[in-house]
């Protein structure tokens, strides 16, 4: 035992780590498996994309539009090099990252909400989804159909986003019609539903409805696809990647313009290059010029995770080294939940040090004679990169 069992109950990753995977969430702080809707027009790359984050051929990518119509989900790892040293000094049995799910749906066209394509009713898959990811197409390959017959990143961004809008506007008006005297029995989510009304038919994104907080819960259940966090994903051709030049270029700095983020992916090219042995995968990149962290995906990841307000913490020992995903701002008590909600309610306090500390000082005990771990109470705010050991009541 690392700490005195006058501390009563304390975290072990290796009996704990069973339940946190299935623990609820029951407040607003807490993450569980956290979900990524990849949308797009037809045949822009995203079922490519998903198969590169996943390093599977699982969707079918082919140059067709409509290609997708089941969607696909599949988990991603998310990785985590502070977390691989920590597992290393506390030679952990095993290592369990945070993840990420991510749904590839069906392209979605002009006129989508009147039926044109595939329809939009798929998108109910996007509602439950905490980040959207909208791919867009600069690659000129011009042996790949593009829908709209021109190569045109800004135009099929305002197709998309319309068509985003107008599923949300059909929300609120399913809402008002269901639930006639809403203003009486639910006043908040009444003022909420106004509010986008409004704002949606005058061509706003929800998220430009100046939403009170408790209007955003009040409309959560909606799954409104425009209040969410999004991300564009620009999908170019490979020698863009590091240095981008002439329409990549002009994307990424029109989206910089709008405030928007904007992060570059070759799907293609990862997608195959995703599927290949590590050794080859780096001898292919060197080819390039490229380092691993210079591909598309792993910044997509990584801007996933910060679009989300996100931070790691990590818990480490003998039998495991596991990083965790908590809101940023949260405290010890609600960081403990994460594992197990009865950790939240039972929290004592916290034995916190940096990630790059205990590597520095060697391991939890000489950590402990250098006076760097610090015990930490209900008020501490967790810090991206903690390793924490929880004390809590029996
Ligand atoms: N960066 C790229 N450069 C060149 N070709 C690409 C690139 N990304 C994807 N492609 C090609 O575009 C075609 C469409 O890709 P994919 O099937 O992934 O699109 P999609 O958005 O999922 O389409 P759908 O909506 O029809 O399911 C494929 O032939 C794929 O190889
Ligand atoms: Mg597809």
């Amino acid at each position: 035992m690392l700490f005195g069992a006058t501390w009563g109950r304390q975290f072990v990753p290796s009996l704990r780590a069973a339940w946190a995977g299935t623990a609820r969430l029951s407040t607003s702080r807490r993450v569980g498996a956290l979900k990524t809707g990849l949308v797009g027009l037809p045949n822009v790359g995203k079922s490519s994309l998903f198969n590169a984050l996943l390093g599977t051929t699982q969707a079918e990518a082919a140059n067709y539009p409509f290609c997708t119509i089941e969607p696909n989900v599949g988990t991603v790892l998310l990785p985590d090099e502070r977390l691989d040293r920590l597992a290393h000094q506390q030679q952990a049995q095993r290592t369990v990252y945070t993840t990420l799910q991510y749904v590839d749906i069906a392209g979605l066209v002009r006129d989508a909400s009147q039926g044109a394509g595939l329809g939009n009713q798929f998108l109910a898959n996007i509602r439950e989804c905490d980040l959207v990811v909208h791919v867009v197409r600069v690659f000129p390959d011009e042996n790949v159909t593009h829908v709209e017959e021109r190569i045109d990143p800004l135009a099929d961004i305002d197709i998309i986003e319309l068509e985003l809008q107008l599923a949300d506007l059909g929300q609120i008006e399913r809402l008002r019609a269901k639930h006639k005297n809403l203003r009486l029995k639910e006043p908040v989510m009444h003022a909420a539903a106004e509010k986008l009304h409004h704002g949606l038919n005058s061509g706003l994104p929800a998220s430009a409805c100046e939403l009170t907080e408790e209007e955003v819960a009040a409309v959560r259940s909606l799954g409104l696809i425009t209040l969410k966090p999004m991300i564009y994903a620009i999908n170019t051709e490979e020698d863009q990647l590091a240095e981008p030049t002439g329409a990549t270029a002009e994307l990424v700095s029109a989206l910089a313009e709008r405030g928007q983020h904007g992060v570059l992916v070759s799907a293609k090219f990862e997608s195959e290059l995703a599927i290949l042995p590590p050794e080859d995968r780096l001898l292919f990149l060197e080819d390039l010029g490229l380092t691993p962290s210079q591909t598309g995906l792993g910044k997509l990841v990584r801007a996933s995770y910060q679009r989300l307000d996100l931070l790691s913490f990590f818990t480490a020992g003998v039998t495991e080294a596991r990083a965790w995903s908590l809101q940023r701002g949260a405290m010890a008590p609600q960081a403990a939940g994460v594992i197990h909600s009865d950790f939240e309610k039972h929290f004592i306090k916290a034995e916190v040090i940096a990630w790059d500390q205990l590597l520095e000082a060697g391991g939890f005990s000489q950590a402990r004679e250098r006076g760097w771990i610090r015990l930490e109470g209900r008020e501490y705010a967790v810090q991206d990169g903690d390793v924490i050991v929880f004390k809590t009541a029996a």
